[in-house]
């Protein structure tokens, strides 16, 4: 269990709702991976013509929304599509994105800055998409921002974590904020290893919705969460660089 926004959530996976075969899929991938959140993309969603069917399809899955500002490419744009989210979906929570990069899709800083402080005092819960950029992370709690979801790599690529230097050290900076793993992810233990690393969850989608078997990598990635997780609480030894040996010496047999 995680709590985020004072909401307690029954997994620490969140997942996407886009680019799976079909609904039935995406249905069968959230029951097998017990996710607590899904999250949707709003703009894309309304473009596509069939957004009630959908919408609905996402509401009956029983988990927490997260909408989200996916496609937005400027605090304007991220600001007007947060409030269009919390009229259909009835929820303050919202993942921003801001998109600065076109070919990384990195976010763009002072954009998703200003979007938050703007969203924060219109009383959204505001889960920011953001890199490892420690002077970022400040900015954006100063914004208003409780939780923060640094990116593994960049959206859709499946690289993991690209920077554990600098995700290691985020986490170090600011134990006490909530921080998702969001983007990048393409296997299960990408995801182990960032639980292990103490970060609160993971959030992702193309590795799941573009697995051969959709479902059944909902529910490796669901098991690497928990196994991450449990290794983090049990507090893992320290890697050393001399062998030790891991047998006793007392009681060894006595050869004259
Ligand atoms: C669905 C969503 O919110 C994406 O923008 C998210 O960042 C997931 O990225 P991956 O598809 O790389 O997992």
């Amino acid at each position: 269990m995680v709590t985020f926004h004072g909401t307690t959530l029954p997994s620490r996976l969140m997942l996407g709702t886009a680019q799976y075969p079909s609904p039935s899929v995406l249905a069968e991938a959230f029951r097998r991976s017990g996710a607590g959140v899904a999250t949707v993309s709003v703009r894309r969603e309304a473009a596509g013509g069939e957004a009630g069917a959908f919408w609905d399809l996402v509401r009956e899955l029983g988990v927490r929304l997260l909408p989200n500002t996916a496609g937005c490419h400027s605090s304007r744009e991220a600001v007007t599509t947060a409030r269009m989210a919390r009229e259909l979906f009835g929820t303050n929570w919202i993942k921003l994105e801001v998109i600065g990069h076109a070919d990384t899709l990195q976010p763009d800083p002072w954009g998703l800055v200003e979007a938050a402080r703007e969203l924060c005092a219109d009383g959204f819960e505001v889960f920011p998409y953001t890199t490892e950029d420690l002077v970022l992370a400040e900015k954006l709690l100063d914004a208003g921002c409780e939780v923060l979801m640094p990116w593994g790599a960049p959206i859709g690529t499946g690289l993991g974590l690209a920077n554990r230097y600098g995700l290691r050290s985020l986490r170090a900076q600011f134990p006490d904020v909530p921080m998702v793993v969001d983007a990048g992810l393409g296997r299960p233990s990408q995801a182990a290893e960032a639980m292990e690393m103490g970060f609160d969850a993971v959030l992702l989608n193309t590795a799941v919705a573009r697995a051969e078997d959709p479902a059944a990598m909902a529910e490796g990635f669901a098991r690497a969460v928990e196994a991450g997780r449990l290794g983090y609480e049990a507090g893992a030894m320290e890697p050393r660089d001399m062998a030790a040996p891991s047998t006793p010496l007392i009681g060894k047999a006595f050869l004259a």
